[in-house]
């Protein structure tokens, strides 16, 4: 029988021998964590594998090939995957039109992908930041009342026993006690409290498909082979997760056909085997990594918008929904900061080729966006505006001579040293101008980022002059950069009738993307001025 390795996410060849003879179709398809001594046995399903090989403290991630057999016997294939987020399953009433949604689906056997109801992350954390400096009892946490409220109330509305969830709220209350009492809330103590909305939402939502006579089966990704970084709350997922995920959903399918129902944006992490979040609105990439590893025909993101949209509709309420993008102006603009989409979440698609399509689960027949590899651009200009705040700008100048060389390479090696990375740039040959991605700031301590920046300066200011920026925006213009000139004409027209500067430009290799570098307070403004420039008329509008 055919086993292959993987080792820290990378696929090894590493030489397998077995002291006992493996059964056919079974005994593998569970993941199997070894560590230590490089020679030793495996243990799997019951069957004691030994294992061969050099390298030092390893971790195997074993599984079979499927067989043809097995293939065979697949049936009816698992055929989409329905991702649906916070405000699709907000209520119990929104569950129910959910469950019908997906049932108005008969040819599909989807696999569904759940987010938290509706503000459950939002207020767990609440939570969990009140309980760190709690003085008195959790119990009175206004957000954990919430929560709790929600839940109960959901369950007792859809018609479920209370039972189904109070493990789960009584365990979340002994966790916030924990960090009241360490009076500290860690990255990984955060990731662990957050899952608790994922892990209630689908166990809710199973139990509810079961009641109405649809066979369904709950899962925690976490136990099911979402491997990942250990970088709590912004957690990278690893190559091994494709195949083990494969293989656990494939395989119970077979055994039984129950629709499962998975927890979006939660991971295990491949060192600590601790629960750990992709990031903020990481179920979108829950979905798309299901799809590349189940190859499946298509992905669905239910939203509550008809799709992606020209802009934010926060900041501009005409904004008018995009019906076709290419992965990479999808990922572009997840990038660069529409929230409709999380920043990693192309990537799966891209690299499976899966159709990716964004939907309204409250409009429904609205035909929503559809995101493939290509699509006809000739008459494409721009597609979409996306705004990402409260960037910080550096302005460095080398103090050494003209034609210096290596004085790039200086300059990334200390973001590198530092983990800091970079989001757009602009360079001449004695100055670059860059600015910082806020999410990889954000998810660190206020003072730590303002030490952060302190060292960054320090660090820079040994080979250059630096200026620090804050309170920047970047409005990246997403779209046909073939016609880049027309674009920017364009652009820079209604800019200047704003009286708005443009401190910085700079045109994505990807051929997709402009960006632009205003000042925080004058960004919406732009945003508004471009939108009704490109989407509504010919003529330029002037604020
Ligand atoms: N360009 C955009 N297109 C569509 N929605 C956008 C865009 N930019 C920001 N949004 C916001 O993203 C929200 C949908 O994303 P999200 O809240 O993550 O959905 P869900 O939680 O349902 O997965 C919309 O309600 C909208 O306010
Ligand atoms: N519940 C998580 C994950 C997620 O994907 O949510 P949503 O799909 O509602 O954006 C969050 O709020 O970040």
């Amino acid at each position: 029988m055919a086993i292959t390795t993987y080792l820290s996410g990378a696929k090894i060849p590493y030489q397998f021998s077995t002291t006992r003879s493996m059964c056919s179709n079974h005994c593998l398809n569970s993941v199997v964590s070894f560590r230590g001594p490089c020679q030793g046995p495996i243990s799997c399903k019951g069957k004691v594998f030994r294992v061969f090989c050099n390298a030092q403290k390893l971790d195997v991630l074993t599984r079979s090939e499927p067989n043809s057999r097995a293939s065979e016997e697949l049936g009816k294939k698992l055929s989409c995957v329905m991702k649906f987020g916070g405000s699709s399953v907000a209520s119990a009433e929104r569950m129910r039109e959910v469950a019908d949604l997906i049932l108005s689906f008969p040819e599909e056997s989807p696999v569904i992908v759940l987010s938290a109801m509706g503000k459950t992350t939002n207020k767990l954390i609440a939570a969990g930041e009140k309980a760190a400096s709690c003085v008195s009892g959790v119990s009175e946490i206004e957000e954990l009342s919430f929560v709790k409220e929600l839940h109960y109330r959901t369950v007792d509305e859809l018609g479920l026993e209370k039972t189904l969830i109070t493990d789960h709220l009584e365990k979340l209350e002994r966790l916030l006690n924990g960090i009241s009492v360490l009076k500290e809330f860690t990255p990984r103590a955060r990731d662990y409290l957050v899952s608790f909305g994922e892990c209630m939402s689908t166990r809710i939502f199973a139990a509810y498909l079961n009641k109405i006579g649809v066979k369904a089966c709950q899962y925690d990704a976490f136990d099911i082979g979402f491997i990942t970084t250990d970088d709590f709350t912004n957690a990278d997922i690893l190559e091994a997760t494709y195949p083990a995920v494969a293989e656990r959903l494939n395989g119970d399918w077979i055994r039984d056909h129950a629709i499962p129902i998975v927890t979006g944006f939660l991971g295990k992490g491949w060192r600590t085997c601790a629960v750990t979040t992709l990031g903020r609105g990481g179920s979108d990439l829950t979905a798309t990594t299901i799809g590349k590893a189940l190859g499946l025909r298509e992905i669905q993101v239910w939203k509550d918008v008809d799709g992606v949209l020209t802009c934010d509709p926060n900041i501009y309420t005409g904004a008018e929904p995009v019906p076709y993008l290419t992965f990479d102006e999808a990922a572009e603009l997840a990038y660069f900061g529409a929230q409709v989409l999380h920043p990693q979440s192309m990537r799966p698609a891209r690299e499976g080729d899966i159709p990716v399509r964004v939907k309204n689960s409250y409009n429904p027949n609205a035909p929503g966006t559809l995101i493939t590899k290509s699509r006809d651009m000739s008459k494409a200009v721009l597609t979409s505006i996306v705004l990402k705040r409260n960037v910080t700008m550096l302005d460095i100048v080398s103090t050494r001579m003209l034609g210096q060389f290596g004085f790039l390479a200086k300059v990334f090696s200390i973001f590198e040293e530092l983990g800091i990375s970079v989001d757009v740039v602009a360079t001449s040959e004695v100055s670059i101008s860059l600015t910082l991605d806020p999410s990889k700031l954000w998810s660190r301590e206020l003072i730590q980022q303002a030490s952060e920046l302190d060292h960054v300066v320090d660090e820079l200011e040994k080979i250059a002059k630096v200026n620090l920026l804050q309170h920047r925006s970047i409005i990246s213009l997403i779209g046909n950069v073939q016609r880049s000139s027309l674009v920017l004409e364009k652009a820079f027209h209604v800019l200047r009738v704003n009286g708005v500067n443009v401190q910085m430009i700079s045109q994505g290799a990807s051929k997709v993307n402009i960006s632009l570098i205003v000042n925080d307070d004058e960004a919406e403004r732009c945003v508004r001025s471009l939108h009704s420039a490109f989407f509504e008329s010919d003529m330029v509008d002037i604020d």
